[in-house]
């Protein structure tokens, strides 16, 4: 799996290298700027593997991502470019491998016109801005880019209101940077293919936030190890298409605790596999306590779509408790689970038979819904299940502040960004700025860990972090998490811990919801749901 790292983490890498493998920083520059031009020779070479006739421009600021800016300009000329070269600086400003790399690209000039170097800050050449470019190249700012905000730490919930932790402003971009920026968007806005090296200028590198203005990238070569800036925030839409350069950082320098991407190869491999001849109770007992039916309102369809999902995916038992009111529907819509009504006495000892319980989809919001999830959640035989918490009982534990109070050792809860408002009195506004931040903080305060549905998913538990990229738009739809906790109750029954059984059911969510998306531009949780066995088809028969 690959590593995704915040900015700090990828600076301590880069420390840990110079220090422990006795590498230089200049060494890795050279090692970015000539690997960066071997991904740009593989996307864009000609039949004679050269750039020939291309024309780039490079933007270079004064610290190390500049330096890997500098080292480019020399790869392209020697594949055939022709570049223009911008440094932002002074050269006696430039940090000094940024402005070694310079002096032995100065060379070139005596030799070749294909380069041309300028300096400049606010003011930009007359030439530069009338020429046409092919491509424009971003190395103005990467991870040392700071902005000033920092976001508060997760206070007392339920005591102290929103408004306490509103953002700092931040400072704006320095006018040349930002000039630098802007000219950089405007050259694309005139047919040039934008490459950001390491990061796009402006996003920061941790949280993918775009305080001021940003480099709009086609493609970002990122170096070392994938930027958690890049899949978050603004960063996501201003990164275009990511590459990872290999800079011979070796993934042991990354630090254990950082993010991990899912993909394909590892949901298969943890993916629980059915023994030949195994008996049902061996696959996985699951208990889903969900649903309601009232004279005025039924959220069953909640209850089916999880019940469906968790069969789905392979659980050997699924037990669903829901009012008796509905057991007809419940059979009707899936006959393969056993029904119990939602009484506290039953409901405890079927906790007691399963291997992981889910609680939540369409338990609805009245007050004495509420205290039956409050009831439930309490149970002894809960505490150190394997639980997902969603929905409904999400609500409950933020209206009754029960979140500090929560006996839960190995369960799950998995919030949409407004759901994890409530529980954590944070504005939503505030969570999206900063998604890592604070479910980092969340799984660092409490015994059970979170999983927070969006763009990208989150997932914090059992002290794992993932990041999962797999879904579309599409999948914002009612129903389709209600399928996400019938998957991770199924996964987590049949063996996988919590952390896995979420970080592989939302990886598989996703992948659901694309295969439904493509014959269908506007998905249902039905459709999600259908698409899972060709899913699962897919990634147990890989082409
Ligand atoms: N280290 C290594 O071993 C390797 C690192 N590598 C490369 O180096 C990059 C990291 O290099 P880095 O640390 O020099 O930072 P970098 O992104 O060039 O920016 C520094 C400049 O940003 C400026 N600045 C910051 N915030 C600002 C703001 N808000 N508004 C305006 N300006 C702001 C800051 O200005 P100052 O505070 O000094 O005035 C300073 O001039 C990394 O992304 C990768 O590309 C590779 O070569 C591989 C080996
Ligand atoms: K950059």
């Amino acid at each position: 799996m690959q590593s995704v790292l915040t900015a700090e983490e990828m600076r301590e890498a880069d420390y840990e290298s110079v220090i422990k493998l006795r590498v230089t920083e200049r060494q890795l520059m050279e090692l970015a700027g000539k690997e960066a031009c071997n991904i740009l020779l593989e996307k864009f070479a000609d039949a004679d593997g050269k750039l020939a006739g291309k024309r780039f421009l490079i933007v270079s600021g004064k610290g190390n991502n500049g330096g890997d800016g500098i080292v480019l300009a020399r790869h392209l000329i020697n594949a055939g470019a022709t570049v223009d070269l911008i440094h932002l600086c002074e050269e006696s400003q430039l940090k000094p491998d940024g402005a070694a790399t310079l002096k032995t690209l100065k060379q070139y000039l005596i030799h070749t016109d294909k380069i041309r170097v300028f300096e400049a800050d606010e003011f930009f050449p007359e030439v530069v801005l009338k020429t046409r470019y092919d491509f424009a190249v971003d190395a103005v700012l990467g991870t040392g880019y700071r902005s000033a905000k920092q976001p508060k730490s997760l206070t007392q919930t339920g005591v102290e209101p929103p408004q306490k932790f509103e953002a700092e402003p931040r400072p704006a971009l320095s006018e040349v940077i930002k000039n630098a920026v802007l000219f950089i968007n405007a050259k694309k806005k005139e047919g040039a293919y934008v490459v950001a090296l390491d990061m796009p200028t402006g996003t920061d590198g941790t949280s993918g936030a775009v305080p001021d203005v940003a480099v709009e990238a086609d493609l970002t070569i990122t170096l070392a190890f994938l930027k958690t800036g890049l899949f978050l925030g603004e960063g996501r839409r201003h990164a275009g298409e990511i590459a990872l350069a290999d800079i011979s950082i070796p993934d042991f320098l990354a630090k254990p605790s950082a993010c991990k991407l899912t993909d394909e190869n590892f949901v298969r491999r943890i993916l629980p596999e059915r023994a030949a001849g195994s008996a049902k109770h061996q696959n996985g007992k699951v208990l889903i306590v969900a649903g309601s039916q009232g004279a005025a309102q039924s959220m069953m369809g909640a209850a089916i779509m999880s019940v469906r999902a968790a069969l789905a995916s392979g659980a050997g038992y699924v037990c669903a408790a829901v009012p008796e009111s509905a057991f007809n529907l419940m059979h009707q819509a899936a006959p393969e689970a056993i029904l119990i009504s939602q009484d506290m006495t039953q409901i405890a000892e079927k906790i007691e038979w399963a291997d992981a319980v889910a609680v939540g989809c369409g338990l609805g919001r009245s007050p004495e819904q509420m205290n039956f999830a409050a009831k439930l959640l309490s149970l002894p035989a809960l505490q150190k299940k394997k639980t997902i918490i969603d929905a409904d009982a999400l609500f409950a534990i933020a209206e009754l502040s029960l979140l500090d109070s929560l006996q839960l050792s190995d369960a799950i809860l998995t919030p949409h960004v407004k759901e994890l408002e409530r529980l954590i009195r944070i504005s939503a506004q505030e969570i999206e700025s900063e998604r890592l931040f604070y479910v980092k903080e969340f799984a660092k305060r409490y015994a059970f860990g979170l999983l927070l549905k969006g763009s990208p998913t989150l997932i914090a538990a059992n002290e794992k972090l993932f990041l999962c990229n797999s879904g579309t738009a599409a999948l914002a739809t009612a129903g389709t998490g209600d399928v996400l906790s019938g998957l991770i109750v199924s996964f987590a029954a049949q063996g996988l811990s919590t952390a896995d059984a979420a970080a592989a059911a939302a990886y598989i969510h996703g992948l659901a919801g694309s295969f439904a998306g493509k014959s269908v531009n506007r998905i249902s949780a039905t459709d999600v749901i259908n698409s899972l066995v060709p899913v699962f088809n897919y990634l147990e028969n890989p082409a």
